[in-house]
């Protein structure tokens, strides 16, 4: 175990994968784990499944090393599983979206039958495994089923999805419903560790095609500290555990990347895998190849500024003109970078694969109140790859007090990729916001 939180904080190691790491349950079951191994082209679905379980049990190998650690072998598979199911869903939804599958919500944002069949699907995959009993799972969740107990299109959509995606014809529309609203808990800190889940965060890069992200996170309830947190990625391509290169094109990288991954030749996207004190990695969603061990290549030169600052995608949901000004008081009297506009927590995952931004901004508006599961997974993957994750002003974010972050949030929230960097991005926010009065 060890071993493996090493190998993802040394940037020269960045690339070896689970699979070269050897612990000893890892040597018993050598004969099964190839790394590296081509695959033919045109893989059956059942041996993508297989390869996928395969390099699955490799990253569990390194990261539950100990015998001690088999409740957590347990609840790390049940993440990575669920998280997957729901992603393949997502990606074929994503593809042949039609207008009637999107609905507005109260607050205007949209919400899609993927939205509900993704809660459904992660919420059944917890119970199925839920070592305290199907009725035990804590988990908060965005999505509620209010809109869909009536049946209809809708719900019939839903339910077909999710039916789809367990292997399960007998599920009735009202279990689905059941299952969605597992997701009503409220979270905090007097009941015992829970599961956080956004089934689609950046749901609006999800209807526009762009990047989304699917996000499930495990919280110490006691502490806040985020336990686990996985984010599938099908958009964002999976290039070997190595960072996308600028050369794709600044300004268009988003859509770049999701065309690419939605391209005929079927590039994988990518899921992230952070567990406290084990590492982040990150592996291809169609288990093509291993997991590879990441961690930030943090510049901590001043003459060394990053390739980008990463913001919203959406200019309704963080003030970009405020973060222009962040970036120039870092990078003071030299040309500031650009800004990486990319949706949801994918963001997160980036960040933590450094290389191509060490800083992320947020600043969304005065009365918007952030939610936790827009942010317990990343903060996971990026704290795990040895970054930094607080409020605009340095706090930690406290995940344990409701479904809702605390409302001083002095701003806003930000992310570093390194200590360092995270700590000239506080102090920056600091002296651009009283030039601003902001
Ligand atoms: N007005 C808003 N201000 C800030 N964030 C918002 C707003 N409306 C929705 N969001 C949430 O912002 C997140 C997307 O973040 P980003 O801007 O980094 O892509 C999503 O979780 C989205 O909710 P949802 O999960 O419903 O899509
Ligand atoms: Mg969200």
């Amino acid at each position: 175990m060890a071993q493996c939180t090493q190998l993802s904080r040394n940037s020269q190691e960045r690339n070896k994968t689970c699979s070269n790491v050897r612990s000893p349950v890892q040597q018993r079951r050598q004969g099964r784990i190839r790394a590296g191994r081509s695959l033919p082209r045109a893989r059956s679905m059942a041996a993508k499944m297989q390869s996928m379980n395969e390099h699955v049990a490799a990253l569990l190998d390194v990261t539950c090393a100990d015998d001690a650690d088999e409740e957590n072998r347990s609840l790390y598979r049940t993440a990575i599983d669920a998280v997957k199911r729901a992603s393949d869903m997502c990606h074929g939804v994503q593809r042949g979206l039609a207008e009637e599958d999107t609905k507005a919500k109260q607050d205007d944002s949209p919400v899609t039958i993927a939205d509900y069949a993704a809660q459904a699907v992660i919420a059944l995959t917890l119970m199925q495994n839920s070592k305290g009993g199907s009725e035990n799972v804590r988990l908060v969740a965005e999505e509620d089923a209010n809109e869909l107990r009536d049946g209809g299109r809708l719900t019939e959509a839903v339910a077909n999805l999710v039916r789809t995606a367990m292997d399960d014809g007998e599920l009735t529309n009202a279990q689905v419903c059941d299952a969605i609203d597992v997701g009503l808990y409220e979270g905090g800190d007097q009941g015992g560790n829970f599961w956080v889940l956004d089934p689609i965060d950046g749901t609006r890069g999800f209807v526009g095609r762009r990047q989304y992200a699917v996000c499930l996170g495990y919280v110490d309830a006691k502490t806040g500290d985020v336990l686990l947190g996985v984010l599938g990625c099908p958009n964002l391509p999976f290039r070997g555990g190595d960072v996308m290169r600028l050369s794709d094109g600044q300004e268009g990288l988003d859509s770049v990347l999701a065309a690419e991954a939605r391209s005929e030749q079927g590039v994988a996207g990518s899921v992230f895998f952070a567990a406290k004190g084990k590492g982040t990695y990150v592996g291809p969603l169609d288990g093509s190849a291993p997991f590879v061990a990441i961690g930030a290549k943090a510049r901590q030169s001043e003459e060394d500024a990053p390739p980008a600052f990463m913001e919203s995608y959406d200019a309704r949901h963080s003030d970009h003109s405020f973060s222009g000004v962040v970036a120039s008081t870092i990078f003071d009297g030299k040309s500031a970078p650009p800004p990486l506009r990319v949706d949801s927590q994918c963001k997160y995952g980036l960040l933590a694969m450094g290389g191509i931004a060490d800083i992320y901004m947020r600043f969304p508006p005065s009365k918007y109140r952030e939610k936790i599961w827009d942010h317990v997974a990343g903060i996971c993957v990026v704290e795990e790859a040895g970054g930094v994750v607080s409020d605009a002003k340095g706090r930690k974010l406290r995940v344990n007090e409701g479904r809702f972050l605390p409302e001083d949030l002095g701003g806003g929230i930000c992310a570093g990729s390194s200590q360092s960097w995270h700590g000239r991005l506080v102090d920056a926010i600091a002296v651009a916001a009283a030039a601003t009065q902001k």
